[in-house]
């Protein structure tokens, strides 16, 4: 699903009018028969409160809409001078067919007390500064009422900014918001979940495929996953579905390792290789699927050699969950990551997650070696390291700043957190799965895991990345449905069938 902004609603619909030469009233048209389509068919009784854009015109041509099916309607028209074009027009036709439309807010209140449902259409993407005056004392009658008759927002609750999610003063609480063409950026911020109840995203006539070379930022949906999917062939072996190399966990940090380990395994990798300490010998317990590759840390030359020819056999590595910062743990990370090419010719693809983030922040001309080939998964904190911004600078540009990161350095990063974000400095993922339950240690090593383990099966980073993402926020979901917290042990056992669910349904 596209995701989009108060400037890309522009550009999408200048590119529909200019380019496919849609007019406009038809597109006003379409967004309002897709809105009809979500009212159920037993209300009745409508207040439409229009403002004087496109977003009122929606108001009134879904006002027609509901009309013309027999349903009482009445309006408020918030003001009708300097409308939009196509906003007068749908105005003038309310007008000519009968419609009641009301103009005094000292009516309000009896319109609110005589309806069933507010559907409001005062601002979408062209709100432009702080609600004052009428538009607030109006927008705080909405709420008001909304105790006890559904509230549906056209494209976006009025007062809340279409690209950052800010409430620019005071916004309208909906029940339902129908949005236009694109899951709006706005829609991500956690901040305003309340504001706008379910969240449905309709169409305008325009098929996706005609509009998304002037987008490239994705919500990830169900759909777009399944889309993904690399058919398995009938005759495939184990080797064609990746060598993964792991370095993970450390004395103290085993279990780090071995959840990276046993994700992998369980999400389908061919064959998986866990570097670790000599004396670690829970892994073969753990995850018997996986091999080990003993290092002795205290004389790591010894192992240095041997472990070259393991990098050559490898399509892919994974580094960092638990294998802290000393010296060791560097001279391996830099060994790993010194070799382009393995045996058969291809790219070694890289995966670095916490303390290989850390050693790479500290030690930034090793960014040369990973450019092109890697995905880089940090925490919020992590990134804050790698880019030198604050953690709040950040979350108020995650979307700026991710980008210019993934391609100054030529990488894909995967940035953890709410709606986790993915992206090759051009193109953009969201997440749209997870929850708040699986905020819990081991988590994040099995996401490096899971991805890792698609990266072996042939899938590209960013693809990775995005189905990783996308499956492992969403066993969680489904997880708490039935229980309260959710650890990476149960995403582990639950892979398997959530990659079917999500792959075949
Ligand atoms: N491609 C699509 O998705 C389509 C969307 N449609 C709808 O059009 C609106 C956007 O319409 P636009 O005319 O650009 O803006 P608005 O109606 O949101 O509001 C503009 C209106 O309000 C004034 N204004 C802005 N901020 C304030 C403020 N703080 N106080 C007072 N007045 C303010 C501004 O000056 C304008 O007069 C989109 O959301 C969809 O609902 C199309 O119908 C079809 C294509
Ligand atoms: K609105």
């Amino acid at each position: 699903m596209l995701l989009g902004g108060n400037k890309t609603t522009r550009k999408i619909d200048n590119f529909a009018i200019n380019n496919l030469k849609i007019p406009s009233i038809v597109l006003m048209e379409n967004a309002a028969i897709s809105f009809v389509k979500h009212i159920d068919e037993n209300e009745d009784n409508f207040l439409i409160i229009c403002g004087k854009g496109n977003n009122g015109g929606d108001g009134y041509a879904i006002a027609r809409q509901l009309f013309s099916k027999g349903k009482n309607v009445k309006i408020f028209c918030i003001s009708n001078e300097n409308m939009s074009n196509d906003c007068m027009i749908n105005y003038e036709i309310c007008k000519n067919m009968g419609i009641e439309i009301f103009y005094k807010i000292e009516e309000l209140d009896k319109l609110f007390f005589e309806c069933n449902v507010v559907i409001e259409g005062i601002f979408g993407t062209g709100l432009n500064s702080e609600i004052k005056g009428i538009y607030q004392e109006i927008i705080q009658k909405i709420n008001t009422a909304s105790n006890n008759k559904k509230v549906y927002s056209i494209d976006i609750p009025s007062g809340i900014n279409g690209d950052t999610g800010e409430i620019m003063g005071i916004s309208v609480k909906a029940d339902i918001t129908i949005s236009f063409v694109t899951y709006k950026k706005g829609f991500l911020n956690s901040k305003i979940k309340d504001f706008l109840g379910k969240i449905i995203i309709e169409n305008i006539g325009l098929n996706e495929t005609s509009i998304n070379h002037l987008l490239k930022e994705y919500y990830l949906t169900p759909d777009m996953i399944k889309s993904f999917r690399i058919k398995r062939n009938e005759d495939s072996h184990k080797g064609d579905f990746g060598k993964v190399l792991i370095f993970a966990g450390s004395s103290g940090f085993y279990g780090a390792g071995n959840i990276v380990a046993k994700s992998c395994v369980r999400t389908g990798a061919g064959l998986t290789t866990v570097i670790t300490d000599k004396n670690n010998f829970s892994l073969n317990v753990f995850v018997p699927e996986a091999m080990s590759f003993p290092i002795n840390f205290d004389n790591i030359n010894e192992n240095l050699e041997k472990l070259e020819n393991e990098i050559l056999n490898s399509d892919v590595i994974a580094i960092g969950p638990g294998i802290g910062k000393s010296e060791q743990a560097f001279l391996i990370f830099e060994k790993l990551i010194s070799i382009k090419k393995n045996n058969k010719g291809n790219t070694i693809k890289l995966i670095l997650d916490a303390d290989a983030l850390n050693l790479l922040s500290e030690n930034r001309k090793l960014f040369e070696k990973i450019r092109n080939r890697s995905i880089l998964t940090p925490h919020l904190v992590e990134f804050s390291r790698l880019t030198g911004f604050s953690t709040d600078e950040i979350n108020k540009n995650r979307f700026e700043i991710t980008k210019n990161f993934a391609k100054k350095y030529e990488i894909i990063l995967l940035l953890k957190g709410k709606n986790t974000i993915i992206t090759n400095g051009e193109e953009l993922f969201a997440n749209s799965t997870g929850n708040s339950h699986m905020a819990n240690g081991g988590m994040g090593d099995c996401l490096t895991g899971i991805i890792c383990s698609l990266v072996g099966q042939k899938y590209d980073l960013m693809k990775s990345a995005g189905i990783g993402a996308y499956l492992h926020g969403k066993i969680a979901d489904e997880l708490v449905k039935k229980q309260y917290i959710v650890n990476a042990s149960h995403i582990i056992e639950n892979i398997s069938e959530c990659i079917l669910n999500i792959f075949q349904n």
